[in-house]
C-alpha cells in the first residue's frame, strides 16, 4: 500500500517531488468559495455568521447567544472531567507553560558615547484570536499549545473559536479553554470563523492576530485576512518524518507514522532508511496494525497518498534529503541521536531518540505543536510566546547626539534629495 522508493534510483528526486507536490497546491474552488464566505461576514456580521454555521457545522441556532460559552460554562466542564483527565489537562498545561516562559523576550535600552539612548520595547498585542480545529476530531492540545505562549507573553484578551460539528460541544476543548485563561470562546468554525475574528461583528470583536491550524478553508481564509490582522502562519497538513537505523522496533515506527497519517486524508508520512530488511518490516507492520485502527480509512488514505517508506545509502543522505523535505515533525530514531544533529537544519520539531514519539509532543512534553509545514520549516519558526509579542524602537538623542547624528543623516538626506529631512537634522546642529 505505501510506496517503496530507493534514492540510488534515476526517477528519485522526481519521485520526491511528486509526493511533496501538496506543498504548492492552493484550491481555486476552495479560495473562491472563502472569498465569498469573507465578504459575507464582512457585510453581514452575525447574521452571516449564523446561517454559515447553521450550513456548514449543522448547529441549530438563530442566535448569536447560543454560539458563544460562558466562563461558568468552560468551569463546568472542567468540574464534569474524570480526575485522571483533569491530571492530564493539567500536568500538560503546565509543561507547556514551563517551556513557553524561556521564550518570553523582555524590553532593553543602552546609552551610546554620545550619551543617546537606544533600545527596544516588547509589549504584548492588545487581543488575539485563536482558532482550534474542531471538524474531523476535537484538539484539547490546540487550545493549550495557542493560549498559554499568549497568556504567557501577557496578551489581555484572547478570543478563542471552535466548530461543533453538529452542536456537540467536548468537555476536554472547554475545560483547556478554562485552565489556559481564554476570556471568550465562540462555538464557529472555518472561513466564517476567521472573518469574525479579523473584520469583528456586532459580537465577535476584531482581534490583532489570528493563531492556529485548520482545514483548507481555515489556511485560504488566514492568507486573505493577512494584512487587516496578522497571523502566525498558513498552517497545513500534518507531516511526519522518520529517521531511522533500523534499531527501533518496527511496530514503533509503523504506528509513529500512523500518528500523523490519522489526522486527515491529505497528512504526510515518510520514512528514510538505509536497511532494506528494516523497511520491509515496517511495511509488513503497517499492514497488520492499519485493521485494528478506528481512523483506518483516513491512514489509509493518507499513507497512499502521501507516504513513503525510502531505502537511503547511508544516515548522511537521510539528513540531505530531510533537510530538502525541511518536515513540521522529524524523528531522529537513532542509537546515538546527538551525534546527527548538527547536520539537521530545517524541521518544526526534532524528536531525538527512540523512546521520543512524536505524539509527546503533540500533547505534553513542553514546546509548542503548532509547527510550520509544506516545506516552510526552511525559514519558519513554531507557534510561541514571540508571535504574541511585538518590539518598537526607542531613540532618546542627547543634545551631543543631535551633533554626530545630525551631520551624518543630513548628508544622507541631500544624497536622497529630501530637503525637509535634511533640515530637520539641521536645525538640532549648534553650527547651522
Ligand atoms: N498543525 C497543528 O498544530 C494541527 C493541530 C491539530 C489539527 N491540525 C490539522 O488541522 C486540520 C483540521 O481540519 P478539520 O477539518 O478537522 O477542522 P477545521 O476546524 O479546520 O475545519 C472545520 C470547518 O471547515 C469548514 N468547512 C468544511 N467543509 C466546508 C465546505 N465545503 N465549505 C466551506 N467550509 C467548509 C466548516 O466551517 C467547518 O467548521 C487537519 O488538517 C489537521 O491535520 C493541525
Ligand atoms: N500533530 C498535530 C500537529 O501537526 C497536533 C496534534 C494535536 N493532537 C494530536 N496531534
Ligand atoms: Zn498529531
Amino acid at each position: 500500500m505505501l510506496r517503496r522508493l530507493d534514492s540510488r534510483a534515476a526517477e528519485f528526486r522526481s519521485q520526491l517531488q511528486d509526493l511533496l507536490a501538496f506543498e504548492t497546491s492552493q484550491d481555486p474552488e476552495v479560495d473562491a468559495r472563502v472569498a465569498a464566505i469573507l465578504d459575507d461576514v464582512k457585510h453581514r456580521g452575525d447574521a452571516a455568521l449564523i446561517e454559515y454555521t447553521q450550513r456548514f457545522d449543522g448547529v441549530d441556532t438563530n442566535s448569536m447567544a447560543q454560539l458563544e460559552i460562558t466562563q461558568e460554562q468552560l468551569q463546568e466542564a472542567f468540574e464534569r472531567l474524570l480526575p485522571q483527565q483533569k491530571d492530564a489537562l493539567q500536568a500538560a498545561a503546565a509543561r507547556v507553560r514551563r517551556y513557553h516562559e524561556h521564550q518570553k523576550a523582555s524590553s532593553w535600552q543602552y546609552t551610546d558615547e554620545d550619551g543617546t539612548l537606544l533600545g527596544q520595547q516588547v509589549t504584548p498585542l492588545d487581543r488575539v484570536g485563536i482558532y482550534v480545529p474542531g471538524g474531523k476530531a476535537s484538539y484539547p492540545s490546540s487550545v493549550l499549545m495557542n493560549a498559554i505562549p499568549a497568556h504567557v507573553a501577557g496578551v489581555p484578551e484572547i478570543i478563542m473559536v471552535v466548530p461543533t460539528p453538529r452542536g456537540e460541544r467536548n468537555d476536554l476543548v472547554l475545560a483547556a479553554a478554562y485552565i489556559a485563561g481564554v476570556t471568550r470562546v465562540f462555538t464557529l468554525g472555518g472561513a466564517q470563523a476567521v472573518g469574525a475574528l479579523a473584520y469583528g461583528t456586532q459580537t465577535v470583536p476584531q482581534v490583532d492576530k489570528i493563531t492556529g491550524p485548520g482545514n483548507a478553508y481555515v489556511a485560504a481564509a488566514k492568507r486573505r485576512v493577512f494584512g487587516i490582522v496578522g497571523i502566525d502562519m498558513v498552517a497545513g497538513p500534518s507531516e511526519i518524518l522518520v529517521i531511522c537505523d533500523g534499531s527501533t522496533d518496527p511496530d514503533w515506527i509503523a504506528m509513529d507514522l500512523f500518528s500523523q497519517a490519522e489526522h486527515d486524508e491529505i497528512a504526510q508520512a515518510i520514512l528514510l532508511c538505509p536497511d532494506a530488511a528494516f523497511i520491509e518490516q515496517v511495511a509488513a507492520s503497517i499492514e497488520r496494525q492499519l485493521p485494528e485502527m478506528p481512523r483506518a480509512d483516513i491512514i489509509r488514505a493518507s499513507l497512499t497518498g502521501r507516504g513513503a517508506l525510502i531505502q537511503v545509502k547511508d544516515l548522511q543522505e537521510a539528513c540531505d534529503i530531510a533537510n530538502w523535505i525541511a518536515p513540521e515533525h522529524l524523528e531522529l530514531s537513532v542509537e546515538h541521536p546527538q551525534i546527527w544533529l548538527p547536520e539537521l537544519k530545517h524541521a518544526g520539531a526534532i524528536f531525538l531518540g527512540k523512546f521520543t514519539s512524536e505524539a509527546l509532543g503533540d500533547y505534553c512534553a513542553g514546546p509548542n505543536h503548532v509547527l510550520p509545514t509544506a516545506r516552510t520549516a526552511r525559514f519558519a519558526s513554531p507557534l510561541g510566546v514571540y508571535d504574541f509579542q511585538k518590539r518598537t524602537s526607542l531613540i532618546q538623542v542627547s543634545a551631543a547626539g543631535a551633533q554626530t547624528l545630525g551631520r551624518i543623516a543630513s548628508t544622507l538626506a541631500h544624497g536622497e534629495g529630501l530637503q525637509a529631512h535634511a533640515r530637520s537634522a539641521e536645525y538640532r546642529l549648534d553650527e547651522k
